[in-house]
């Protein structure tokens, strides 16, 4: 990507959206372009098309989508696949469409099998049955997998796919119902503090395995791979490390300062028992995630404090 080119972030507001943001305007790039939800709803699929012929994007990051943890996903199935599919759809043919140069699809390490072998290889695709908490998002993200290298196939475009791991960061969702664990227990840890609360609750058995990415890691990688990467295969990003859920929620409890019990919930899901990613390939390219997960943690939670009245709402 040229300095100068034109480059549409979908979802700069978001956790992924706004570290890829920082990112392109920390190296230089000036000609960016994006819009909130309210002013271009990504689902109605004129309004994009009549963005596109305006704005004329030349790379395009896909980071917008309907996201949650857990439960989010499975209480509400249908708008996890309803709105993926049609945002998704609408940006990939609008680009085809307007004749953009490339375009970067974020998918999710859930497209993988419930039970693939650990670590996951990109191979690993479409091998086995899926994690049912979160089967329709993930069946929309293997669409969009699959829409970005069938159009390549027929029509000769550059539509690459990342599958980043769990991620936490700047501008994350801090809402205890639809938010993913890190953040929900940052969230928790500090309010169980400041109340003076003998227990936090954590969801589940606390056994499942996890790997988290801090979200300017992969903003990193995802500028590494638009400027170095053409292929249609998917591509992992990830740190190659897991955590069980208990460890991680004594991570989060030492860095804030909290002297309490943690309690389990077994009544709410555990979800996949383990999901590591393989990510020979992606540092076979030549990148490497950088910030350790107790790094990570500390800026996450010195941004959430900074930002908590916003960020806690
Ligand atoms: N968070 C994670 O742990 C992981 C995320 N991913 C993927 O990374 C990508 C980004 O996720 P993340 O940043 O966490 O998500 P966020 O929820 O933080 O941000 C999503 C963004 O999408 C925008 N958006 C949602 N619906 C619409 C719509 N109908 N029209 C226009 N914009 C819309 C929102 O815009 P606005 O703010 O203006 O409303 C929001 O800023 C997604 O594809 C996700 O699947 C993959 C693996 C893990
Ligand atoms: C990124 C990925 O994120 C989702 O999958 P997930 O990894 O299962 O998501 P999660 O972060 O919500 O939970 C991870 C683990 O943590 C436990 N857990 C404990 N206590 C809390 C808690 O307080 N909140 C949450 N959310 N989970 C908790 C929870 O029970 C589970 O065992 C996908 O739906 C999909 O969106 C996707 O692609």
């Amino acid at each position: 990507m040229n300095k100068d080119a034109k480059i549409y972030i979908a979802g700069h507001r978001g956790l992924v959206g706004s570290a890829i943001l920082r990112r392109l305007e920390r190296e230089g790039y000036t000609s960016l372009v994006y819009r909130t939800s309210s002013e271009l709803d990504l689902r109605n699929q004129q309004e994009v098309e009549r963005f596109f012929e305006q704005e004329k994007p030349e790379y395009v990051f896909l980071a917008a989508a309907k996201v949650g943890g857990i439960v989010a996903n499975n209480t509400y199935p249908a708008d996890f696949i309803r709105d993926n599919l049609m945002i998704q759809n609408n940006i990939i043919d609008a680009s085809y469409r307007t004749g953009i140069k490339k375009l970067l699809f974020l998918g999710s390490t859930c497209i993988y099998p419930k039970f693939a072998p650990q670590p996951m290889k990109e191979e690993h695709l479409l091998t086995g049955i899926l994690e049912p908490t979160n089967e329709p998002y993930a069946i929309a993200k293997i669409a969009g997998i699959k829409m970005c290298q069938s159009y390549n196939r027929q029509y000769g475009t550059k539509y690459i796919s990342a599958m980043p791991t769990n991620l936490y960061g700047e501008n994350d969702n801090f809402d205890l119902q639809s938010s993913h664990v890190l953040p929900a227990l940052m969230r928790k840890f500090y309010e169980a503090k400041e109340s003076g609360s003998p227990y936090v609750e954590v969801w589940g058995t606390g056994t499942p395995k996890r790997e988290f990415l801090y979200s300017d890691d992969l903003a990193d990688a995802c500028v590494f791979l638009m400027n170095n990467y053409e292929d249609s295969e998917i591509v992992n990003i990830g740190v190659g490390e897991d955590v069980s859920i208990r460890e991680l929620a004594e991570t989060i409890g030492r860095i804030v300062g909290y002297t309490g019990n943690i309690r389990f919930d077994e009544t709410k899901p555990d979800g996949t028992p383990r999901k590591l990613v393989d990510v020979t390939k992606i540092n076979g390219l030549g990148w490497k995630a950088s910030i350790s997960l107790e790094e990570g943690i500390r800026r996450a939670y010195n941004w959430f404090l900074e930002n908590k009245i916003v960020a806690a709402k």
